[in-house]
């Protein structure tokens, strides 16, 4: 049946790739969607424990082993009638080459409604190079979403109502950062703290780490939930000895204690968890695959990054093998791009806001300063009314450094 002429969607004519930050750039420390890419003195940066932190010359700055040598990667696409999209993830100058050597092919002619076509020739085509995952992903993730935010903008509606509409009327977050105890007085429902320690420092890291989460449960009183994040860094032993330590002080979760590969280790560890703590992972998984392992190791909530495990396209369907294992999904924070997402997930009942500013103490939006008119939670809350902008309802900052490494 042919299209009513109303409803003539316009071609993809043209994608480009941008960076900014990265160890290819000269500006550096300014965030954006590699948000580990901070200035000194930043929170995020501070003794954080991590699967490099066996050695002693890197356990003091996770960008002393190059967390952030990636950097901001912004995708554009453009379409026949003019309209453009963009979104931006974490790939900087690799994933520039990436976007205007290989994925350009899938995009251009293209449809701007047919976005699931893309994205499975963009995910087939990588298959001998992704190793499903890492910066390939993050940049197949970042073209699906600019794609998402093109149809938003050609057709006037912003991605949730192309999702399928919101299931609740605002988004409830908790925050990620150093101080839970001003999250609170900010009206977040619950602080996600860096573990600082790990299994090199044996016991007495564990009671360090402790000695933080008692501190702040005096802070913040019974009813304020406290999570622990350990970025990969720990092993099934360690992780069980650290789960029964923080029982008492009634900690929410345990996230991410093992690389994304590790599958058996969270089957473990589950079973030696103490009832009632969830165990939470997932940020650094990049297929469906995977994350379906990880729901059937017994995972409690999937944390998939819509920046780097395939984009909107990949969320949702993680969304639904999370949700027929009654599972939670709480992205790991990705503003918008996430936001958009969730409000139409029948299972993420709250999601994340992680602090971009450097004590954690006051909102500052995650992306800053890449997205203009971010939304940031005011009083813990974001409104589906505030999404309520075409695509993903952000704009381009211009005014940042961006380059243009390569061209097709
Ligand atoms: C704080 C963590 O180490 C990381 O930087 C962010 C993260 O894993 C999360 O927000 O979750
Ligand atoms: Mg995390």
């Amino acid at each position: 049946m042919a299209l009513a002429p109303s409803l003539k969607l316009p071609t993809i004519t043209h994608i480009r790739a941008y960076s900014m930050g990265g160890a290819a750039a000269k500006v550096h420390g300014q965030g954006g969607g590699d948000y580990h890419d901070q200035g000194k003195d930043h929170w995020i940066d501070d003794h954080i424990a991590t699967p490099m932190s066996k050695y002693e010359e890197y356990k003091q700055s996770r960008q002393s082993f190059g967390i952030n040598v990636l950097g901001t990667l912004v995708v554009e696409v453009e379409a026949s009638d003019g309209t453009t999209g963009f979104a931006i993830s974490t790939a900087g100058t690799v994933g520039c080459f990436i976007v205007e050597h290989h994925l350009s092919r899938f995009v251009e002619g293209k449809r701007v409604d047919q976005i699931k076509l893309i994205h499975d020739q963009m995910l087939n085509a990588t298959q001998y190079y992704s190793g499903g995952g890492g910066v390939v992903i993050n940049t197949i993730s970042c073209v699906d979403l600019a794609l998402w935010d093109l149809y938003g903008k050609v057709v006037k509606l912003p991605v949730y109502k192309l999702l399928g509409g919101a299931v609740r009327d605002e988004i409830h977050f908790y925050a990620t950062g150093a101080r839970p105890d001003l999250a609170q007085k900010m009206g977040f429902i619950g602080g996600k703290m860096p573990t600082h320690w790990g299994p090199a420092d044996g016991d007495e890291g564990i009671a360090k780490d402790i000695a933080m989460l008692k501190e702040m449960r005096e802070r913040v009183g019974d009813n304020f939930w406290l999570m622990f994040d350990c970025w990969m860094s720990q092993d099934v032993n360690y992780a069980t000895k650290l789960a029964h330590a923080a029982a008492p002080y009634k900690l929410k979760w345990l996230e991410e204690c093992f690389p994304p590969q590790q599958v058996e280790s969270y089957r473990q560890l589950k079973q030696n968890m103490p009832k009632g703590m969830l165990m939470t992972t997932g940020e650094h998984t990049g297929t469906l695959e995977g994350f379906k392992e990880l729901s059937e190791a017994g995972v409690d909530i999937l944390q998939p990054d819509v920046g780097w495990c395939g984009g909107v396209t990949s969320l949702c369907e993680i969304a639904a093998v999370a949700k027929s294992r009654g599972q939670l999904v709480v992205p790991h924070g990705s503003s918008v791009y996430s936001h958009h997402a969730v409000i139409t997930f029948t299972n993420t009942p709250f999601s994340e806001m992680l602090m971009t500013s450097p004590h954690a103490d006051y909102v500052r939006p995650q992306f800053d300063p890449v997205l203009i008119d971010e939304p940031v939670p005011h009083d813990g809350i974001i409104t589906a009314e505030e999404l309520d902008k075409p695509g993903f309802g952000v704009e381009l900052n211009r005014e940042c450094p961006l380059e243009r490494p390569f061209e097709h």
